[in-house]
């Protein structure tokens, strides 16, 4: 693996065809808003219901019919610890078939720039911290989310082999935990921070002075709100050309207890939090070492506490209306 930056793609053309798979997600939406806000003219997107990225023959119809010039891969099976615990088949599968399809048709009708969206998860359960970007391979998975580990490794690795064989300058980020409008609110299906949003919103509405939140609080992640995550995409697309995944992220980490008290305070929850033990902790900590991201040129801005803030105000203006 190398760190250089081996090469500087440059601006994109605004009125080229940008395909965001996934538009309508937590990434793609907020990727969406990027592109436009940033002067992109010609932006394309489906949603699954007009077009499954599992079904390879309109997948590739859609790519002959559309020609896009440029490519986010934002769509995918996103789902929290238990979910992806729970159903690590559908994780898997459903993963490494969007991509094979979205890679496969992007590289016949011969996609100039591609960023493949994967995971933190992606790194060694007991990585050193914070996880550089050649940890990868070097160690066991968190078995809470292998499958879908696994699945996102094959993206990263069609990504090189592409470049390889074909000489395309695509490219890999791995982001870590994201949030954000547009996130997954469902109290099984979420990651913690949009499920501790909803949990405190619903104690304070209903007047509860205790509620039970997963685990032991003691992990250490990382999150991103996922407007600092479009900008970044949209970055290394125009600043970063090598074969290393690059990592995502703001470089500093709390604890989920931590966590919990942020989102308490933003929400307006001050009555007791207690721990489901049986539920699972997943890996210890996921820090990421941002080094190749800031050597390419882009640092975080959103500081958690603001974030947090800002995301809990789109909860409130937008909670009638969630997708589960
Ligand atoms: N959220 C997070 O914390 C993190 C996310 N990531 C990565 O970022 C990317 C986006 O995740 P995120 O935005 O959170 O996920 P979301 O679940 O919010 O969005 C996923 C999108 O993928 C689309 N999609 C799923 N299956 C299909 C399909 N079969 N055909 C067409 N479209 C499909 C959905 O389309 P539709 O809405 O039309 O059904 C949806 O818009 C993923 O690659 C994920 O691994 C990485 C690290 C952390
Ligand atoms: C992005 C990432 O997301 C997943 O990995 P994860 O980082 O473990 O993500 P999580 O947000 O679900 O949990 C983080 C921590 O928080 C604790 N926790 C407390 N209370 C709740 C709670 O109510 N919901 C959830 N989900 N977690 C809770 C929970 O027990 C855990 O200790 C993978 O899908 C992985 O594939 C992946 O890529």
């Amino acid at each position: 693996m190398s760190d250089s930056i081996d090469f500087l793609p440059g601006r994109l053309d605004r009125a080229a065809p940008f395909y965001v798979a996934g538009h309508r997600g937590l990434v793609g939406s907020a990727i969406w808003r990027n592109l436009e806000a940033e002067g992109f003219q010609n932006l394309v997107g489906r949603s699954s219901s007009h077009l499954d990225l599992k079904n390879r023959d309109d997948v590739f119809a859609f790519f002959a019919e559309t020609k896009p010039r440029y490519v986010v891969l934002a769509a995918a099976k996103v789902g929290g610890i238990l979910a992806n615990n729970t159903y690590p088949v559908d994780f898997l599968s459903e993963n490494l078939q969007i991509q094979v399809n979205v890679l496969d048709a992007a590289r016949k009708h011969g996609v100039e720039r591609l960023l493949f969206l994967g995971s933190s998860c992606i790194y060694p359960k007991f990585a050193e911290q914070p996880i550089r970007e050649d940890s990868l391979l070097t160690g066991h998975l968190e078995p809470t989310n292998d499958a879908y580990a696994i699945a996102k490794i094959a993206g990263i690795v069609q990504i090189q082999a592409v470049r390889r064989q074909y000489g395309l300058p695509w490219i890999s980020a791995m982001p870590t935990n994201l949030y954000g409008p547009g996130d997954n609110f469902s109290p099984t299906g979420s990651h913690v921070l949009p499920a501790l949003i909803r949990r405190y919103d619903e104690a304070v509405r209903a007047g509860a002075t205790s509620v039970t939140n997963w685990g032991t609080g003691s992990p250490r992640r990382e999150f991103l709100h996922v407007d600092d995550m479009a900008a970044a995409c949209l970055h290394l697309l125009e600043h970063y050309d090598g074969p290393s995944q690059v990592n995502v992220g703001t470089g500093s980490d709390v604890s989920i207890k931590e966590l919990a008290s942020i989102v308490a305070d933003a929400v307006g929850y001050n009555g007791d939090m207690t721990w489901d033990t049986s539920k699972p902790d997943g890996t210890p900590q996921k820090l990421l070492d941002v080094s190749l991201l800031a050597k390419a040129g882009w640092t975080a801005s959103i500081p958690l506490v603001e974030g947090v803030r800002r995301t809990v105000e789109w909860y409130k203006s937008n909670a009638t209306d969630l997708r589960e």
